[in-house]
């Protein structure tokens, strides 16, 4: 595993797209996974497989999107009906912080529980978002790639997580920070997202311009650099929580910007029947369950409720 030579965040490379993974390659890219998961909880990921083109086609259909008048944004407005797929203006999303909001628009794509309330698909709030649904897609496969090397790092079997999957609920989130939205909504804080923790097995970002900062293994506030090549992986709530804090989540918060930033983060979330609990491989007598179970469907939903309201 090599270092980014910047920032010392460590570098993964996943086996070359197409090539396949013989059993070596996934030991590799697995005990390299592992070991920065343990460590910081994040890394950055080469040979993805995500076509550049396809993120700069996002990126630019991101921008396009917040172009619009708020009257047409507010059309795909997030609310509990929607399960909170769609559009969150700025000042929308409380603070977990201090007593104001996130100074960023946002918007969700990702998978539904069943119909959505007023019968509306999911697909309604994807319609903005053509080649974010397509790299939607990429993302999920991704994922599910990065959660197989997790497995197999914690050597859980050919089963794995698999009952936690099932229909899962994974999102693609799309941000626009502009220059002087903190001060529009009133805040005083330096930062335009606040710290937290991801609720998602992990985070894999994009970002156009720099203002991501992940806290190292020593406390300190590390600044993630856009990289051309590499996305960026972070490890949310539920891993920490099934491996009993053996992986550790990544405490994360987006610094002000001095210009226009976008950022893709796509979060690889389990179904919505899911309760993550310390599994019993990592709990015992002298390393007792550090965690409560959490329920990914209901718990969730209501913890967005509290922070976006019933729209
Ligand atoms: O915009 C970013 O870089 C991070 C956003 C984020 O942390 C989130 O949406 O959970
Ligand atoms: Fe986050």
């Amino acid at each position: 595993m090599a270092e980014g030579k910047r920032s010392g965040i460590p570098d993964v490379c996943l086996p070359n797209p197409g090539a396949g993974w013989t059993a070596e390659d996934k030991a590799r890219a697995a005990a390299e996974i592992g070991a920065a998961c343990r460590r910081g909880g994040y890394f950055f990921l080469r040979h993805h497989g995500v076509a550049a083109d396809l993120l700069s086609a996002v990126y630019e259909e991101t921008r396009q999107f917040y172009r619009l008048p708020v009257t047409e944004k507010s059309k795909y407005n997030a609310s509990e009906q929607s399960q909170f797929l769609g559009y969150r203006g700025l000042g929308r999303e409380k603070s977990t912080a201090h007593a104001g909001a996130e100074a960023c628009e946002q918007y969700r794509i990702g998978n539904a529980e069943g119909a959505l309330g007023m019968r509306i698909a999911a697909d309604f709030y994807s319609a903005p978002f053509v080649n974010g649904a397509c790299l939607f897609r990429y993302m999920v496969d991704l994922g599910d790639r990065v959660l197989s090397a997790c497995v197999d790092d914690l050597g859980l079997g050919t089963a794995g997580l698999d009952s936690s999957m099932n229909s899962p609920m994974h999102r693609l989130g799309l941000n626009y920070y502009g220059v002087g939205h903190g001060e529009k909504i009133g805040n005083t804080v330096d930062y335009a997202m606040s710290p937290h923790v991801d609720l998602s097995i992990f985070t894999i970002l994009a970002q156009n311009e720099p203002g991501l900062e992940v806290r190292g293994p020593e406390g300190d506030w590390i600044c993630v650099p856009p990289a051309q090549d590499a996305l960026f992986v972070f490890l949310g709530d539920y891993l920490q929580r099934w491996t009993n804090g053996l992986y550790v989540a990544s405490a994360h918060r987006v610094r002000q910007v001095r210009g226009e930033r976008l950022s893709i983060q796509y979060k690889h979330r389990p179904g919505h029947d899911a309760v993550v609990s310390p599994l019993s491989r990592f709990v015992d007598e002298g390393n007792p369950a550090r965690y409560e179970p959490f329920d990914t469907g209901r718990q969730y939903a209501s913890f967005l409720k509290s922070l976006l309201g019933s729209g």
